[in-house]
């Protein structure tokens, strides 16, 4: 592998540069304005597959959605194949190209959609830098890397990119069970770099993620903004009804207070208590991510437990609320208010609206408001937790060893995927997360970045990772 890590190494300021023109297509799929973006991200990516000499491209349009009022196109699913040959296995790799919403007064110290490259600190600023446009960009660079050095990629290679992971893979899933015996019929294991090392320091491998279900709770009394000196004590307001069933849903400390949520959640296990002895982590760890001591949870067991295998639910927003600055006296007509769960195995989407809705809905009957309360569950991503005895896990391990010299944690991660599961039951093959970037990356946060060293050296990694899955006994 000398040769592809020379290269590799020699090419560090294009592929930094490449990144940047990624970073500068703001592809945010949950904000309408931005939808010509991600379709102009998900054509930037055809460019280089098609250069890089992937062959039987195909664009998937997963259809139409309403968002923000607008009835838009779903931007496309992007497959490509590199190399046909029946005598090497098929590694199936899956990304996303849409991003987060960002704006510089979140607190940003650049830009949000202009790279920044601090030599100083060796970090790559950017929104989408490690979530997940630096991961979907290396595995091209590994072909980009064979290719120029007259090598042949130990297997066939699969890519699937889609545009609308941030806002629930919609449409997705359909596409993949149908392309699941023909596109994707020889695949053999299937490969997700999309998540975070959970630390700073310790590459891992991850075999679970929690699911997330959204939720929005529509809340509309007058026909338009009222005076509150004028109709204050009057009329019932809109946003007094919701952040009263707002307070109902979650207490300060993260316990969830709809009744029933729990009674799904799979039991701790002798074995699993075991998984979190010696993995490389402290609560300083989490106090340099969130730069606080926030924390709710003494140890670094339960800590890790409330992120990986208990549910929890985060409030996010409330849309219609006055936020600007200055003391408006205003009572809003309609607001939305907006949460979610992340839902553990043996949880599923379906029974966690039904407890949500029935909850929310007596909450607001109590109030005997004569407002009106809209409930909706856009979303429903499901959990996932894998089998680590296989190949692939082998191969990614040996993988890490080889590149960073030391073996990784296996972790779970407390964040969503929604199509990992999907790739494991379609496919009926071993789905695996291999993350590049770090804890305190900032993924969904302001000031995302990628260090330097993980997108250089996470290159390597998918490379090697691609020449132990031909290696290993299968
Ligand atoms: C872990 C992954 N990089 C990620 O950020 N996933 C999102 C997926 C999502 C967002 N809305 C609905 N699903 C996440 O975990 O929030
Ligand atoms: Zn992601
Ligand atoms: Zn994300």
């Amino acid at each position: 592998m000398e040769s592809v890590y020379a290269h590799i190494d020699a090419n560090t300021q294009k592929y930094i540069d490449r990144l940047g023109e990624a970073i500068a297509i703001p592809s945010i799929s949950g904000d309408a304005s931005h939808r010509s973006d991600v379709f102009r991200m998900g054509a930037w990516l055809k460019t280089e597959l098609v250069r890089l000499g992937f062959s039987a491209i195909e664009e998937h349009l997963p259809g139409k959605q309403t968002l923000q009022g607008h009835e838009l196109d779903l931007p496309p699913v992007v497959l490509a194949t590199f190399g046909e040959d029946n005598n090497k296995p098929t590694v199936l790799v899956y990304g996303h190209y849409d991003v987060q919403p960002a704006l510089k007064d979140d607190g940003w110290k650049y830009e949000p959609f202009q790279m920044v490259h601090e030599k100083e600190t060796g970090r790559i600023y950017g929104r989408g830098s490690t979530d997940d446009k630096a991961p979907i960009l290396s595995w091209l660079w590994v072909v980009e890397a064979y290719k120029a050095l007259g090598k042949e990629l130990p297997v066939n290679l699969k890519v699937c990119f889609e545009g609308m992971e941030e806002s629930g893979s919609e449409g997705l899933d359909d596409i993949i069970f149908k392309e699941a015996d023909r596109y994707f019929k020889n695949v053999d294991c299937v490969c997700i770099s999309d998540n975070y090392w959970l630390g700073t320091k310790k590459p891992c491998l991850t075999y679970g993620l929690r699911g997330v279900s959204y939720f929005m709770l529509e809340i509309h009394g007058p026909a338009k903004d009222l005076h509150s000196g004028v109709f204050g004590g009057t009329v019932h307001e809109p946003m007094t009804d919701l952040i009263h069933i707002m307070s109902k849903l979650v207490s300060p400390d993260g316990k969830i207070l709809i009744p029933g949520i729990y009674d799904d959640v799979a039991p701790v296990t002798e074995d699993e208590n075991k998984l979190y002895q010696g993995l490389d982590f402290t609560l300083t760890d989490i106090h340099n991510a969130t730069e606080s001591e926030t924390t709710i949870h003494e140890s670094v067991r339960d800590t890790l437990m409330h992120r990986w295998r208990f549910p929890s639910l985060s409030l996010h927003g409330i849309e219609g609320a006055f936020y600007a600055p200055g003391a408006k006296t205003v009572i809003p007509a309609k607001v939305i208010g907006k949460f979610s769960i992340r839902s553990v195995p043996n949880q599923t989407p379906e029974r966690i609206a039904e407890i949500v809705k029935t909850h929310v809905e007596s909450e607001f009957k109590k109030l005997k408001s004569r407002n009106t309360l809209k409930f909706e569950a856009p979303q429903g991503g499901k959990c996932w937790v894998a089998d680590v005895n296989n190949w692939n896990f082998v191969a990614a391990r040996s993988a890490i060893e080889k590149v960073f010299k030391t073996s990784p944690d296996l972790t779970r991660e407390g964040g969503s995927i929604p199509v990992t599961l999907t790739f494991q039951e379609a496919l009926n093959k071993s789905v695996l997360l291999l993350p590049m970037g770090r804890s305190d990356d900032g993924a969904h946060s302001t000031n995302e970045k990628i260090d330097l060293f993980n997108y250089i050296e996470g290159i390597k990694l998918l490379a090697t990772y691609l020449e132990e899955v031909a290696a290993v006994p299968k």
